[in-house]
């Protein structure tokens, strides 16, 4: 796996939309990926912000950016977010026609590709897709809001990826999304994943930066990191 062995990526649906770029810079040189919710108001019933925001935000910080796009229609909008300079994007298996297609378009475009499951979907069914993606990205809640409660039950599709995964023999970033804190993140490390969302955690926090580093340590104490990582 390129790339630090574990992922922690603030999310900015906690912080405060009227200084998103202040927000990015609060947790440079702590934090991995910024992760950016879209949402619009039809896929979940929220609305957030889309492309232009993206843009501009993108000028603002030198975080890359993991982008969840919660959308209908992910085939039509997801190509513009990696074409916006996104690291990562990702979009949902429930909205979208033909997500290898859309993998390749999005890697075509520049970034990496990250396919996402919601709480009520099984993961089995698409297993077989996972070659062709970079990240799978597991809700640990209903997607659509911040703050919600983590759902520990939901790590069981965790542990089903990463096996498939073969453990990191398939280059795979497993993502967990919803409710990721300190006392959380260890029993989502301990399943498989290596990347982990915290919105409240981290912007809830009076110092959101030592909040990303204490959100790492702990994934970090749960399932150690080689001397290289
Ligand atoms: O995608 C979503 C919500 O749908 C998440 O990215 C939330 O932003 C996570 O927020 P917390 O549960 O960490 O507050």
């Amino acid at each position: 796996m390129s790339g630090p062995s574990l992922i922690v990526a603030p999310s900015i649906l906690a912080a405060d939309f009227a200084r998103l770029a202040d927000a990015a810079r609060a947790v440079e040189g702590a934090a991995d990926w910024l992760h950016v919710d879209v949402m619009d108001n039809h896929f979940v019933p929220n609305l957030t912000i889309g492309l232009p925001v993206v843009k501009s935000l993108r000028q603002a910080t030198t975080l890359p950016f993991d982008c969840h796009l919660m959308i209908e229609r992910p085939d039509h909008w997801a190509t513009g977010y990696a074409e916006a300079g996104a690291y990562n994007v990702t979009f949902h298996v429930e909205a979208a026609e033909d997500p290898v297609r859309l993998a390749k378009d999005l890697r075509a475009a520049g970034s990496r590709a990250g396919l996402a499951i919601d709480r009520d979907t099984p993961v089995e069914p698409y297993l077989e897709l996972l070659p062709h993606f970079d990240t799978l990205l597991i809700m640990t809640i209903k997607a659509g809001f911040g703050g919600q409660e983590f759902m520990p039950e939901l790590l069981e599709k965790v542990r089903t990826a990463r096996r498939a995964a073969g453990g990191g023999h398939l280059e795979l970033r497993i993502e967990v999304d919803g409710g990721i804190a300190d006392d959380t993140v260890a029993a989502a490390a301990e399943a498989g994943a290596d990347a982990f969302v915290a919105g409240t955690a981290v912007y809830g926090a009076d110092d959101p930066a030592e909040a990303v580093r204490r959100i790492r340590r702990i994934a970090t104490d749960a399932v150690g990191e080689p001397a290289d990582g």
